[in-house]
Order: structure tokens, then C-alpha cells, then sequence
């Protein structure tokens, strides 16, 4: 339902001369969804995130933004926050002075801005009163977190917001992008880590070369008809490798850039779409061959993303 979407883009085109950046984006983000945009280097992640964040304007399609239509004029709607290229940051000024500047910026008084709780909500609170240039990679972006949250965005833009973060502190940060989201705040995130995607989005926008490959459930990108490589170990590899050519959809990886993922264990890298596998499987046990171990070589999701930029650049001639 359109009265409910955070982000609508539809033909969205940005040039830089001749580099097309965004070649026809169309974007949907509903409030409280989290949403993951990834790609390769260059895919125009971050230049969809500064049309979200208002930092420059489309040169064509249109754009809505909590519904509110933005035109040329580089401004991004009330409730809007977040960053791209890392946190803008004051590093002479403590943490502390950091979102009291901010709040200043934005004609609020400091103690009621909130600045204390959004200290707490990232995690910075020991550290408040340290100043931001002593602060690592990590703790800087906590801190442009905590800097977006002072706003209290209605949608959140964050580019690499998972850069530089322990895990402790990513389990941090997920969980106050959790907790917005379930107050109904979009969330916009870029990443180049699939793992992240995978514990924090429930959908994703996959870009190449400035165009929308997926959009949709991470459940779908990740289909099961899709081909997957796997790596195979058994109680007997001669008849696994024999089994498996006459197992229809099953194909023996063995020459080519695969043979750098087959290791010299008697395991064997099979290329299949689940059912196939499900049949080589069946076969394998009625035969009397004991599976050891079957594992995907890449995640479903890192292989559904591969498949997709790469055939896209393919086609670019990239
Ligand atoms: N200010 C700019 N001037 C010229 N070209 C630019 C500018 N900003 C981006 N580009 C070009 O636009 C394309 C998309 O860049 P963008 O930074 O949006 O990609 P990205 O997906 O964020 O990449 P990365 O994963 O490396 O951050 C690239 O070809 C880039 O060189």
C-alpha cells in the first residue's frame, strides 16, 4: 500500500559526465522494513543512498520520500537521517559535544535532545566524553548512528554502517536497527557483507552497473531452482564421482577456475539445483555410500548475488 512506502523510486537516473551512475532505479521501502542494497564496486549504492539522504538530486525519474515528492532542489524531507561515506564528525569535540553541536545545528536545546539516550543506545556512553578524533572506525560510526537517531528519523539511511565494528558491537548496532524498525522507522542500508544482510534484512535491492537486478524477500533471491556449487565428502569418492554423472542436473566440477575450490581430501565440488542434489543424495545412500559432510561452497545467498552482478556486468560488457 502506497500510503504506508518510506522510499517510492521509479526510472530513477543520476550521471556523473559520462559515467551513468543510476540507470532507471525503481526502489520501494516500506515503513519499518529494513532494507539492504548491495553490489559490486561502483553500482551506484552509494549514490542511491545520497538521493535518499537528499545530498544531490535524480536527473530523471521521480522520487518519493515519506511521501513527499522531491524534486531538483537537493534537500531531503523532515525525518530523514543518516550518512554515506562515514559519519561527519567534529574530531577536536568529545562525543557528547558532537550531538550537542548537532542539536544546536538543528535549533534544538541540548538537554532535550535526547543526546544522552542515543549515547546508550549505541553503546558510547563510557566513552562520552572522550574526544572523536582518539575514536576507532567502529566507534565513530556508533557515533554517526547516534547522531542520525538524534533526529528521530522516520527513515534511516546508513552506508556501510557494519564497517569497522567488532561483534559485539555489530550485535549492538543490528539491535537498535531492530528496535526502529519495529517502531515503524525504515531503514536503507548498504552492505557488501552478505552475512550482515542475512541477520538484518528482510529484503533487498541487488544493483550492477546502476540497474535493479533483484528487489524482493531475501527468500526469493536465494532460490531453490538455482544452481549451487557444493563440496561433497563420502565413505567412497570413486563411486560418489561415478554416481553423480549419471545423477541427471549433477555436474563434477573438476577443471577450470573450480578445481582451486576442490581440495585435495577426496571431497568432490558438485554444481546442481537442489532437487539434483536431492536425487544424488537418495542414489548415494541406496548404493550403499555413507555422506559425510555436504555444504554449499558460498552461501545461497552470496552465490544468488554472484550469479546476478556477474551476468549483469556480462552484459554491460564489464
Ligand atoms: N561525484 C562523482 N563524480 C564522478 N563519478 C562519480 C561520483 N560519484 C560516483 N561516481 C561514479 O558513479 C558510479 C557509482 O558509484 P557509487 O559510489 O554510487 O557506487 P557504490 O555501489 O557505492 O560503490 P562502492 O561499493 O565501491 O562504494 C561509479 O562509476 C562512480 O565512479
Amino acid at each position: 500500500m502506497d500510503t504506508l512506502l518510506a522510499v517510492r523510486a521509479r526510472g530513477v537516473t543520476k550521471r556523473f559526465g559520462d559515467v551513468i551512475a543510476l540507470d532507471g532505479v525503481d526502489l520501494e521501502v516500506a515503513q519499518g522494513r529494513i532494507h539492504g542494497l548491495v553490489g559490486p564496486n561502483g553500482a551506484g549504492k552509494t549514490t542511491l543512498l545520497g538521493l535518499l539522504l537528499g545530498l544531490a538530486a535524480a536527473d530523471g525519474g521521480s522520487l518519493e520520500i515519506l511521501r513527499t515528492p522531491v524534486g531538483r532542489a537537493q534537500a531531503a524531507p523532515e525525518g530523514v537521517a543518516g550518512f554515506v561515506d562515514g559519519p561527519g564528525l567534529y574530531p577536536a569535540l568529545t562525543a557528547r559535544q558532537n550531538l550537542a553541536a548537532l542539536a544546536a545545528l538543528r535549533g534544538r536545546d541540548r538537554r532535550g535532545a535526547g543526546i544522552d539516550e542515543v549515547l546508550d543506545q549505541v553503546g558510547l556512553t563510557d566513552v562520552a566524553d572522550d574526544r572523536a578524533a582518539g575514536f576507532s572506525l567502529g566507534m565513530r560510526q556508533r557515533l554517526g548512528l547516534a547522531a542520525a537517531l538524534l533526529a528521530r528519523p522516520r527513515l534511516l539511511v546508513l552506508d556501510e554502517p557494519s564497517n569497522g565494528l567488532d561483534p559485539a558491537g555489530k550485535r549492538h548496532v543490528h539491535g537498535v536497527l531492530d528496535r526502529l524498525a519495529a517502531d515503524g522507522t525504515a531503514v536503507v542500508l548498504s552492505s557488501h557483507r552478505m552475512d550482515d544482510l542475512e541477520a538484518l534484512c528482510s529484503e533487498v535491492t541487488v544493483l550492477a552497473t546502476g540497474r535493479v537486478v533483484f528487489s524482493g524477500p531475501l527468500g526469493e533471491l536465494a532460490a531453490a531452482d538455482r544452481e549451487l556449487d557444493y563440496r561433497l565428502l563420502t565413505s567412497d569418492p570413486t563411486a560418489a564421482r561415478r554416481i553423480a554423472a549419471g545423477t541427471g542436473g549433477v555436474r563434477t566440477l573438476d577443471d577450470g577456475p573450480a578445481a582451486r575450490l576442490r581440495p585435495d581430501d577426496g571431497r568432490l565440488v558438485l554444481r546442481a539445483p537442489l532437487p539434483a542434489l536431492d536425487a544424488l543424495v537418495a542414489r548415494l545412500v541406496r548404493e550403499g555410500v555413507a555422506v559425510r559432510e555436504l555444504a554449499p561452497v558460498v552461501s545461497p545467498l552470496e552465490a544468488a548475488f554472484l550469479a546476478l552482478t556477474d551476468q549483469q556486468q556480462q552484459e554491460d560488457g564489464r
